[in-house]
């Protein structure tokens, strides 16, 4: 059959031509595409319920007599009935109705109906069944529902792909030895299930994609998307960086790191260093690196990213840290600062909020290439910074930017260093390192960074007490005010994080502010500041620095400090309304204390009813404090979008396999794809021309 002719054959009665520009319209030309236009959901027609086992939010289908019918007047006009059968009564709804239907549902009538349950006070309904003639013999099987468009109805679709997927030819990309060792269905079979389910199958397992011919579909897809992202980093690979590679020993900059992890009052933990050499080893090719470090919080990563910045001045490359808040720049800013100084290394800080003369000089220190190291926001690469050497971009926390504005927040960095560097005409590429503090389970970090290299620090530096969480009911505010009043006694310092308000950033600020009131008066004469995303910069960061510096006993703040603020001597942390907050973010919240030695506690304040997330998130949050578990316990409750913290996340290329199921398949694609590449390029070729079709722009970064 050519790829064309099956919908033409079949449609007698619609022109030709228009029922072939509707296919066209959903991207459907060959038999092939017709074939892996797949449902995105089944009727299930097999069976007729009983009416007391009907659940509300289930299609289903009822056979029964019909006892009454009316039309109501109020609220508006519609046809109301009740159906009947042996176990009971379900009411039916019409909002606009034609007479015939009217006398469809004249009392003793039997009639099929089917249609979403809904529960309603006076027991079940179902608002515009299907009507249809009680007692016809019933479907065999699940009818799938396809994508569609604008006047191409199911049947036609139905028809069409059932012709093509007894004329198309399909070859697998997955031989047989590969099936049979992953224990995959062969692709064929597999669409011929999805698409004319036998009746003797199990409706539950193809309605929740759990049978075997799905999973064959999401590996394809998991496959193709592993596939393609290996092909984007080959694709940089041929890009040129500066290598920057260990430096000599014995020459005076080789001590630059040396020096700098003596002047540190400890020594870095096994992880601390198996990524740092990890990082070193990217540094030194002449292509750039893309490595994302993670650690959970706390885990130390400022001093290897630190670490990492010294092998590219050792080169006399200059190196860009950015961050996304200027809170968190600035604390960036001065721990390099206090790092770097005695080293005799220019930090320079640069933010768009800087008086226009300090600007200046910071602009041209980093255009002359007297500071080696800039710290700022993203106002770094959007304010048309010159760079006299630019060789390795550092950014901090990048997911939290989404995966758009990390495509461009690349390009930016490249087209910042392009012809800048000094002497060359080289088209040379920064190498990047990316930092984020919030654990991803690994299936996502090999879905979501799959084109970056991942290190993990897995373990917290020593001597660190874990923070005790504990739950305390809103009604309870008086006894934890009184507990961070002997806090104080004892000389520990408090956070106290103020509630969320989801979309009132004015609420959150009257919040903050009346809860300072509040504690000012309550804890006089201990000393009380207060921290928020209203105050300039400057103003913010002389509060963290008098709180920093133990000049304040109790800090109220706004989520502000949720990323980064590392002051070890805090010690407590009280977190009021936790229910409404985040996994991701109680845990980073959380991080803030226990960075010390001495035990820390966290107190989550909540108020009644809980719904049941919040009670599972606050449950989550007492059992662990592992980040990577946490992160896996997110992804559970709210999927891989909300966890990335943003919808655009490119995930949606996903469009059957689920990540927070289906996370061992990612697994064993990712295996899979590479021993592809290796032996069977051509096979890696068809595979991607049949998945990932019109999809090859999110990969060119
Ligand atoms: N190997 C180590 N031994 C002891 N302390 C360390 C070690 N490495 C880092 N630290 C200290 O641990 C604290 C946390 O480090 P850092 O701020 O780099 O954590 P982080 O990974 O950035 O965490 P977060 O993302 O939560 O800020 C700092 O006070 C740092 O000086």
């Amino acid at each position: 059959m050519s790829a064309r002719s099956a919908p033409k054959r079949q449609s007698a009665k619609t022109p030709a031509l228009s029922l072939e520009s509707k296919f066209l319209r959903l991207g459907l030309m060959s038999a092939e595409d017709f074939v892996l236009h797949l449902p995105l959901r089944y009727e299930d027609e097999t069976q007729i319920m009983p009416i007391a086992s009907a659940r509300p939010g289930l299609m289903s289908q009822i056979e029964g007599e019909v006892v009454r019918s009316e039309i109501v007047l109020k609220p508006r006009r519609q046809l109301t009935a009740v159906l009947r059968d042996e176990s009971g009564e379900i009411h039916l709804r019409w909002l606009t109705f034609y007479p015939s239907q009217q006398a469809q549902m004249t009392p003793g009538k039997r009639w099929r109906v089917r249609g979403e349950v809904r529960g309603v006070r006076h027991g079940f309904e179902m608002v515009h069944p299907k009507v249809s003639v009680a007692g016809a013999p019933l479907s065999m099987a699940l009818t799938p529902v396809y994508p569609t468009t604008d006047g191409l109805s199911q049947a036609s679709l139905r028809k069409a792909i059932g012709s093509a997927l007894t004329t198309v030819d399909l070859c697998d990309t997955l031989s047989h030895t590969i099936r049979s060792r992953l224990g995959l269905m062969e692709l064929r079979e597999a669409l011929q299930t999805i698409h004319s389910p036998p009746a003797d199958l199990d409706p539950t397992s193809l309605l929740e994609h759990t049978h075997p011919a799905w999973t064959r579909i999401k590996f394809d897809e998991l496959l193709a998307q592993q596939l393609s992202l290996a092909a984007a980093r080959d694709q940089r690979q041929v890009r040129r960086a500066r290598p920057l590679g260990p430096v000599v020993s014995g020459k005076q900059d080789a001590s630059l790191t040396e020096r700098l992890l003596a002047s540190l009052p400890f020594a870095l933990t096994a992880a601390q260093a198996r990524v740092l050499q990890e990082i070193e080893s990217d540094l030194g090719r002449s292509f750039p690196m893309y490595r994302l470090l993670q650690g959970d919080v706390g885990s130390g990563k400022t001093i290897v990213a630190a670490l990492a910045a010294l092998r590219a001045i050792s080169h006399n490359a200059q190196v860009a840290l950015m961050a996304p808040t200027e809170l968190l720049a600035e604390q960036h800013f001065n721990k390099m600062h206090s790092w770097f100084e005695p080293l005799g290394v220019k930090v320079c800080w640069l933010a768009g909020s800087m008086p226009v003369k300090a600007k200046r000089e910071s602009l041209e220190a980093i255009r002359s290439g007297e500071a080696k190291l800039v710290v700022g926001t993203q106002a770094l690469i959007q304010e048309g910074v010159e760079f006299c050497a630019l060789g390795l971009v550092i950014v901090d926390e990048q997911h939290r930017f989404g995966v758009s504005q990390r495509l461009s927040l690349s390009r930016k960095g490249e087209d910042a260093v392009r012809g800048s560097v000094a002497g060359t005409t080289l088209d040379l590429i920064p190498h990047q390192l990316t930092m984020s503090a919030t654990p991803i389970p690994r299936t996502l970090a090999m879905t979501f960074y799959a084109d970056l290299e991942v290190s993990s620090i897995d373990e917290l530096p020593p001597g660190r007490t874990p923070v005790v969480t504990k739950l305390f009911a809103s009604d309870r505010r008086m006894d934890i005010i009184a507990h961070v009043a002997q806090a104080c006694a004892e000389g520990q310092q408090t956070y106290w994080v103020c509630p969320l308000i989801e979309e009132s950033e004015a609420l959150d600020l009257q919040n903050a502010v009346d809860t300072y009131a509040e504690l000012v008066q309550a804890l006089s004469p201990r000393r009380v500041g207060l921290v928020h995303g209203r105050l300039t910069p400057a103003e913010k960061a002389l509060v963290m620095n008098s709180f920093r510096n133990a000049e304040l006993d109790v800090l109220v703040a706004t989520t502000v400090i949720e990323v980064g603020v590392d002051v070890p001597n805090a010690s407590l942390m009280i977190i009021e309304h936790a229910e409404r907050f985040g996994l991701a973010q109680l845990h980073q919240l959380r991080g803030r204390v226990g960075r010390g030695a001495k035990r820390s506690v966290c107190v989550l304040m909540y108020q009644t009813p809980l719904s049941m997330l919040a009670r599972q998130r606050l449950r989550a949050m007492y059992e662990t404090q592992d980040g990577f578990e946490i992160a896996q316990r997110d992804l559970d409750l709210r999927g891989p979008g909300e966890l990335l913290g943003s919808r655009q996340s490119g995930l949606t290329l996903l469009k059957f396999a689920d990540l927070a199921q289906d996370g061992g398949l990612v697994v064993v694609a990712r295996e899979q794809a590479i021993v592809l590449r290796e032996t069977d390029p051509q096979t890696v070729r068809k595979h991607l021309d049949r998945w990932m079709r019109g999809k090859e722009d999110y990969l060119r970064t």
